[in-house]
């Protein structure tokens, strides 16, 4: 079957208009992502993420390499046709509401009666933004912003979602939602290809991982696979007195085998912490 993605030794220079130095924003970068995984390309500011996105998208054409989508080139028209995308900065029409605005982008990809309806109304659901479908976006935040950028994303049903920055501005709750929907996005078996400075969420969420610096692509893998520190072993004990441990560490001791490292209480980490107390709670 043919990947969703294929990015093969993707290289854009762009060129200033006047005098002024040629900028390589992504220098012979590859990626490849099978149907139905979710792929996260972390990096630092400028290190090329939105470029290569755009030229998945077509947006921008590469210097050299290739991109293609279920096996068409990004920069034929039709590529387009399975794809979802929602930009770093989305732009959206302030006076027209939820639903305004889902059938404005329904409408441009071809739907239109009761299956654009239909769709509408799913996707409010999806995005947890029903009870504000007649509410217009200038009074929507920016996490309900988001989301509805997402429900865009999807209004055409598309087997590939490009998500640049997805929880950019907004909060944890709001970010967690999102985290939620893209897991949801995973189970309908969508492949989503996003980029985040995120990188717990993107650790929560991504089958497989890419980092990118100055343009070129410097680790890729399954995140299980980067993440395991392969020589050690984690043992979780619940209620352990001080003398249990002890009797391990000896245990261990004597058998000759192996080294007790140590032992401590996990942490949690401070967006949880965050989360259990502004979530859920009874102010009365
Ligand atoms: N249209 C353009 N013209 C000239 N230079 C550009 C253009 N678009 C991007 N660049 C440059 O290419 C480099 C990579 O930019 P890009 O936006 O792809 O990075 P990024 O990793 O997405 O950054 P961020 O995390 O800040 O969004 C940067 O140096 C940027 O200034």
């Amino acid at each position: 079957m043919a990947s969703a993605v294929d990015i093969q030794n993707l290289v854009k220079v762009f060129h200033p208009s006047f005098r002024g130095t040629p900028v390589k924003a992504v220098d012979d970068v590859s990626i490849q992502i099978a149907a139905g995984e979710v792929y996260g390309l972390i990096g630092p500011n400028g290190s090329g993420k939105s470029t290569t996105m755009k030229a998945l998208l077509g947006l921008v054409a590469p210097t050299s390499g290739s991109c293609r989508i279920f096996d068409a080139d990004s920069l034929e028209v039709d590529s387009r046709q399975q794809v979802g995308f929602l930009p770093e900065n989305p732009y959206f029409y302030k006076h027209l509401t939820g639903a305004e605005t889902l059938s404005f982008y329904g409408k441009l990809c071809g739907l239109r009666g009761k299956s654009l309806e239909e769709r509408i109304s799913e996707l409010l659901d999806l995005v947890d933004l029903q009870g504000a479908r007649d509410r217009r976006l200038g009074g929507y935040s920016k996490g309900m912003l988001q989301r509805i950028g997402l429900a865009q994303a999807l209004i055409q049903e598309p087997r590939l979602v490009i998500l640049d920055e997805p929880t950019a501005g907004v909060d944890p709750v709001g970010s967690r939602q999102i985290r939620d929907l893209i897991l949801a996005l995973k189970e309908r078996g969508i492949t989503v290809f996003l980029c985040s400075h995120l990188l717990e969420q993107v650790q929560e969420v991504c089958d497989r991982v890419g980092i990118i610096y100055k343009g070129r692509m410097v680790k890729e893998g399954r995140l299980d696979e980067m993440l395991a520190i392969e020589e050690q072993t984690e043992v979780l004990l619940r209620d352990a007195s001080p003398e249990l441990i002890e009797r391990i560490r000896k245990l261990v001791e004597e058998s000759g085998q192996g080294e007790f490292l140590g032992s401590g209480k996990p942490r949690t980490t401070l967006e949880r912490l965050f989360l259990e107390q502004t979530t859920n709670r009874d102010d009365s």
